[in-house]
């Protein structure tokens, strides 16, 4: 099995991947869990298909299980899900179990970061998206109707087990919409890695699992090393943000009604990202062409125009766009490419140009 560990001083904890790697961690399980009362936080379709390989390692715990789909992320359902766990006796001295996707780990991890002011939280991520990114790094929170996930904490998990075997039923668009966040880490930072993925992205969408597990291990070990310098986004953090300010726009835009995933969203925010900092002078168009053939590569699309027909409008992605939390003093954040494998925190960009640059998009869509 591998293991790749945030290191956050006192809330430091380990990320364990491989195929099986959940009934191999049943004793680091068990021991993350404690003495306290445990509670499962799962997604109901992966409890459908993999209740049994769950319950053969943490036997039978009180199980709230949520609806498929981003629409879970919501007060209802952090309230239902709260009053479930308090109702199971789930102590603060208890254990959160998020099974699924980011929807769950986020939603679920929400609710632990919350509950009597804070209990334990594992997750046990079953996307390639939440394997690569959302169970790692303590984001945890809902959606409201301003915009994506403007209601939530920062609350670390005490364990991650990533068991790639379980993705042997992930549909392919859910592995593409998670390879986006693959993308991401080459883009953001680590030009080799995008040059590894031109060579074996076709490998991971396949699931072959030497190089799934190189891909997860090399995902997970970027936004460690990330999240241990910046846990709370105070500077580089915001780097795992590439793509997230036009993406976010366009999953409200769309309702969170799974016409867009957000790995979807993100594929066309860096795509756009790319096409800005391009416009700006301050991306090479060789460089710009290349991130985009990448994205595209993995079968996401690349382009508003892409994505089912929907009135958008410039004005509208703007408004969304500045609710982001990156917002300061008024003013746009946004994660911008200089190459493949090199972006950097932009502050203080012009709405004007921003609003020029989406009507263009929107006019070749
Ligand atoms: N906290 C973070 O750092 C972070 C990072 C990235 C994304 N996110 C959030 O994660 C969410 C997206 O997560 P996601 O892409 O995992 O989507 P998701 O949780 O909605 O799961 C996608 C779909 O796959 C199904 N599914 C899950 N595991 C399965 C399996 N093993 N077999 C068959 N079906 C399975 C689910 O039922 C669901 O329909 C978004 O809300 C996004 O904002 C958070
Ligand atoms: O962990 C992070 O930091 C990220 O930005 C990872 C993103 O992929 C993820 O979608 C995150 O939830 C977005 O964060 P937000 O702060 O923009 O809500
Ligand atoms: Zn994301």
């Amino acid at each position: 099995m591998r293991e790749v560990r945030v290191e956050l001083g006192e809330r430091a904890y380990d990320i364990l991947i491989g195929p099986g790697a959940l009934p191999a961690s049943e004793g680091r399980l068990r021991a993350a869990i404690g003495r306290g009362r445990a509670a499962i936080v799962a997604d109901e379709a992966v409890w459908a298909l993999h209740r049994d390989v769950v319950t053969a390692v943490l036997g039978d715990l009180p199980i709230v299980t949520v609806p498929s789909g981003e629409a879970t992320k919501s007060w209802s359902e952090y309230a239902r899900v709260s009053e479930a766990l308090l109702a199971a006796d789930v102590g603060r001295d208890g254990t959160v179990i998020a099974l699924g996707g980011g929807v769950t780990g986020d939603l679920a991890g929400f609710c632990a970061g919350t509950l009597r002011r804070g209990c334990n939280l594992i997750q046990l991520p079953t996307t390639l998206l939440s394997q690569v990114d959302s169970s790692v790094g303590g984001k945890t929170g809902i959606n409201s109707r301003q915009g994506k996930n403007l209601v939530g904490v920062f609350h670390q998990p005490s364990l991650v087990v990533i068991d790639t075997a379980l993705l042997d039923t992930l549909p392919d668009r859910e592995m593409r919409a998670g390879y986006a966040e693959v993308v991401k880490y080459a883009l953001l930072g680590d030009a080799p890695f995008a040059s590894w993925l031109e060579a074996h992205g076709g490998d991971v969408l396949r699931r072959a699992p030497a190089a799934l597990a190189e891909a997860i291990e090399t995902s997970c070990r970027a936004k460690a090393r990330i999240v241990a310098e910046d846990e709370r986004e105070g500077g580089r953090r915001a780097l795992l943000n590439l793509g997230h300010t036009f993406g976010h726009a366009i999953e409200a835009a769309y309702g969170y009604d799974g016409r867009v995933l957000h790995g979807e969203g993100v594929a066309v925010g860096m795509a756009m990202a790319y096409r800005y900092a391009e416009a700006q002078g301050i991306c090479d168009g060789a460089e710009a062409e290349r991130a985009v053939a990448l994205i595209a590569g993995g079968g996401l699309p690349t382009t508003l125009g892409e994505l089912p027909a929907e009135p958008l409008t410039a004005d509208g992605l703007l408004t969304a766009m500045y609710q982001d939390k990156k917002v300061e003093g008024g003013a746009l954040t946004l994660i911008l490419p200089r190459a493949v494998g090199d972006s950097y925190v932009a502050k203080s960009v012009a709405g004007d140009t921003v609003r020029a640059f989406l009507a263009q998009e929107l006019a070749e869509a």
